[in-house]
């Protein structure tokens, strides 16, 4: 999408240099824009961690670049144990979204069954490149299916659309479009009146700098409200639909996303708003069921809670918000379970939050 009127993706290969991926620094935005450097997988590793990329599909490639790179520093005797201890290193890195295992095995099977190829590493680079189009190509489909729903809500009420969403689940968690916000772009785009109700999402208030960003520079109408402010717009009809991302769902429904998605789940329900995720075939997690047990949830840093960061005028702070001596949880996640999942939109289409539904739109997995 654009920044400043130029546009981007989240994650590139640095033009004449092969050998260095580059990102946007999110850990900056919306204060400063910063491109930050891949050139090892230590550095792929330490971008996810420390959430420079963030976003489940987004990690995803950004992972996928990363077995490129291990492939650049690897002498061709040691590969396959070299790119397995790789591969578990980089999925320690972040344990909820399932794009990061789901990118990773895919490129370790690609790099060992084409590893006597003269062109290995020219041929990895393009499954890279082909990996990251194809979660482009999805995330405008799953804008275009989400549209269907905004336009249905516009046809009745013939007035703006109000739509709430957590986090950021927009084209800076993928490379570009974004899941939540696809259908919202799509929309603004097609002048459908739409304004947004951004969760601020704390602690690391991705929606207040991140989704406000691109909205802002998409010139979609939105406000910044605090996390606990959605329920009160729901019951007082200020809130048409509620539209999230999602970092692993389960074959049956089960929506894991940014701590508080669920909150928003209950509310939506009680006032009976149509709640929705947006999500790639590559956040799914096929095997899984039963997400409130099975799906983990990343624990980070107290950090994160205990502090926050904002702009002096002239550069970013960070300043305490609590009792030196209080302790802190930090969840990242939790999951929304599919009974409160109004549906699922895909790039293969809407489907309800239910492991028949969902198989219909992807019968290869059925034998999964
Ligand atoms: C389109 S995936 C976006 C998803 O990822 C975010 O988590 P994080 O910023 O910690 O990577 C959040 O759960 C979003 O909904």
């Amino acid at each position: 999408m654009k920044i400043k009127g130029k546009h981007y993706h989240t994650i590139w290969l640095k033009k004449d240099d092969p050998q260095t991926v580059q990102v946007i620094d999110q850990r900056k935005i919306p204060f400063q824009f910063e491109v930050f450097n891949l050139r090892t997988v230590d550095d792929t590793y330490f971008a996810i961690k420390e959430m420079v990329v963030r976003g489940a599909p987004l990690i995803g490639i950004t992972a996928a670049f990363g077995m490129y790179l291990a492939l650049l520093n690897t002498k061709q005797k040691n590969l396959e144990e070299h790119l397995q201890k790789t591969a578990d290193y980089l999925k320690s890195s972040r344990p909820t979204a399932v794009n990061l295992a789901f990118a990773i095995d895919e490129m370790l099977e690609f790099i060992l069954k084409e590893k006597e190829n003269p062109q290995l590493i020219q041929e990895t680079l393009e499954k890279v490149h082909s990996f990251k189009e194809k979660e482009i190509h999805y995330s405008e489909k799953i804008g275009e299916y989400g549209l269907q729903i905004i336009e249905e809500i516009y046809a009745k009420k013939q007035d703006t659309v109000n739509i709430l969403t957590h986090c950021n689940a927009g084209w800076l968690a993928c490379i570009d479009w974004g899941t939540a916000t696809a259908p919202i772009y799509k929309a603004h785009r097609k002048g459908i009146p739409v304004h947004v109700w951004v969760d601020e999402t704390r602690p690391r208030n991705q929606g207040a700098r991140l989704t406000a960003y691109e909205l802002g520079e998409e010139g979609v109408q939105h406000t910044v409200i605090a996390d606990n402010t959605g329920g009160h717009l729901m019951q007082h009809g200020k809130v048409d639909l509620v539209l999230v991302g999602s970092d692993r769902t389960t074959v049956t429904g089960d929506v894991a996303n940014k701590i508080g998605t669920y909150l928003k789940a209950l509310a939506a329900r009680d006032n009976g708003i149509p709640f929705y995720a947006a999500l790639p075939s590559s956040t799914f997690d096929w095997k899984m069921e039963n997400g409130l047990a099975e799906i983990p949830v990343e624990e980070r840093g107290t950090e994160e809670v205990a502090e926050i960061e904002g702009w002096t005028g002239t550069k970013i702070r960070r300043v305490r918000l609590i009792p030196e001596n209080s302790p802190v949880a930090n969840y990242g996640f939790d999951v929304t379970p599919a009974r409160l999942v109004t549906g699922l939109i895909t790039e293969r289409g809407v489907c309800k939050a239910n492991k028949k539904s969902i198989l219909k739109l992807f019968p290869e997995k059925i034998q999964l």
